[in-house]
């Protein structure tokens, strides 16, 4: 299907006229004053590039690997929660369009569709976001069945060991259809009406997670660990010594408001890093520079969360794909502009100071 959107900005606004207002009120927002939201996005514009001349680029190559699994461009999709409040064929749909370009999928705990479902669409290409639930034999039986589903890393989410305070959704709540059973999370517990369906799954979520909880997951899984959420040298350092990958983010500007940008971090995250874990990011990406921008400073790969939900909202696998076409042929521009042939050559010297 061919759609008329140029860039992903044009489709957010697009998706913002056919979003059901919960819907947008969840994609779309940020925690109290929305700081860190707007900053994730305008950080990208102030960083400007030193691109170099007379360079052969009529030969470019855009991918890369993660954790050993190849990617056609350096770009994948960030776990994000209930992707049927938009479109019926949800994650599978998201994880189909991500297959189809050679992208990586990861699928949120909080999905509408079983792991195996999405294992199935994503042809095995796919990562596990894992919350972590105060009962941790029901977090120790998804564990297994993303193990046994395929999922090749499991992403820990360790930024929201209670959900941030977004205004727009206490104002208009997000209802999940009456009947729909959320396949990791399973039936509501008696007792939990008072709440709505985000609030239940909040109080389903372990505020007392620390590291020895990584000590626990090791012990009971041989896949790869991405701890999704870092942002600083100090935990940088945590993470390297628990055997653990890094996903810089600061979950959209979701939690907490006013906290640095993964983009402004990266440079201490890399330099804390020094190479012994792969590093990712996500946050306001939304053009083929944004993302090499975060490859000059350390970052493996980057992930998108809601341009992708607003593909999916206006045209479901088709949609998605959309999104991600548009950077990829993005990113592909941006290196011969940069007189850049292969994601190898993305250094700090891209970047002017
Ligand atoms: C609607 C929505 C749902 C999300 N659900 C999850 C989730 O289930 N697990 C998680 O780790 N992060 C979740 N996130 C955070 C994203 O993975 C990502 O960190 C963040 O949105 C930044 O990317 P973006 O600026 O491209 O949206 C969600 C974000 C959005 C917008
Ligand atoms: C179900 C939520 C905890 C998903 C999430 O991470 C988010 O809404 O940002």
């Amino acid at each position: 299907m061919s759609l008329p959107y140029l860039n992903l900005r044009e489709m957010e606004q697009a998706a913002a006229g056919v979003l059901p207002p919960a819907a947008f009120a969840y994609y779309t927002g940020g925690a109290n004053d929305e700081h860190t939201l707007r900053e994730n996005r305008e950080g990208y514009a102030r960083l400007k590039l030193r691109p170099r001349m007379l360079v052969d680029v009529s030969h470019i190559d855009t991918s890369t690997t993660v954790l050993g699994l190849p990617l056609a461009f350096p770009v994948g999709v960030a776990p994000c929660a209930l992707h049927g409040l938009v479109h019926p064929d949800a994650e599978v749909a998201t994880a189909r369009a991500a297959a189809s370009l050679g992208s990586l999928m990861t699928l949120s705990t909080m999905s509408h569709r079983t792991i195996e479902d999405v294992s199935d669409a994503a042809g095995g290409q796919f990562w596990f976001q894992l919350y972590l639930y105060k009962d941790r034999e029901v977090s120790r039986a998804l564990v297994q069945r993303a193990e046994a589903a395929g999922a090749r890393a499991l992403v820990l989410t360790v930024d929201a060991p209670v959900l941030g305070r977004r205004e727009a959704i206490i104002r208009t709540p997000v209802h999940i259809e009456p009947g729909t059973v959320l396949p990791n999370i399973g039936p509501r517990v008696p007792g939990s009406e008072h709440l709505d369906d985000l609030q239940y799954f909040d109080s389903l979520l372990d505020p007392a997670i620390t590291w020895n909880d990584i000590g626990w997951l090791r012990g009971i899984t041989g896949l790869p660990i991405v701890l999704k959420g870092l942002l600083t040298a100090e935990d940088v350092a945590l993470a390297v010594q628990h055997g653990c990958h890094i996903w810089a983010s600061n979950h959209g500007g979701r939690q907490l408001d006013t906290a640095v940008t993964a983009l402004d971090a990266l440079p201490e995250i890399a330099e804390a890093a020094n190479g012994r874990a792969e590093i990712y990011l996500d946050g306001g990406v939304t053009r083929g520079t944004d993302v090499l921008k975060a490859l000059a400073l350390g970052a493996n790969a980057v992930f998108l969360a809601r341009a992708v939900l607003y593909g999916l909202a206006l045209a479901g696998e088709d949609g998605a794909r959309h999104t991600l076409e548009l950077l990829r042929d993005e990113v592909r521009l941006a290196m011969m502009l940069c007189g850049k042939t292969q994601v190898s050559e993305l250094g700090p010297e891209l970047i002017w100071r």
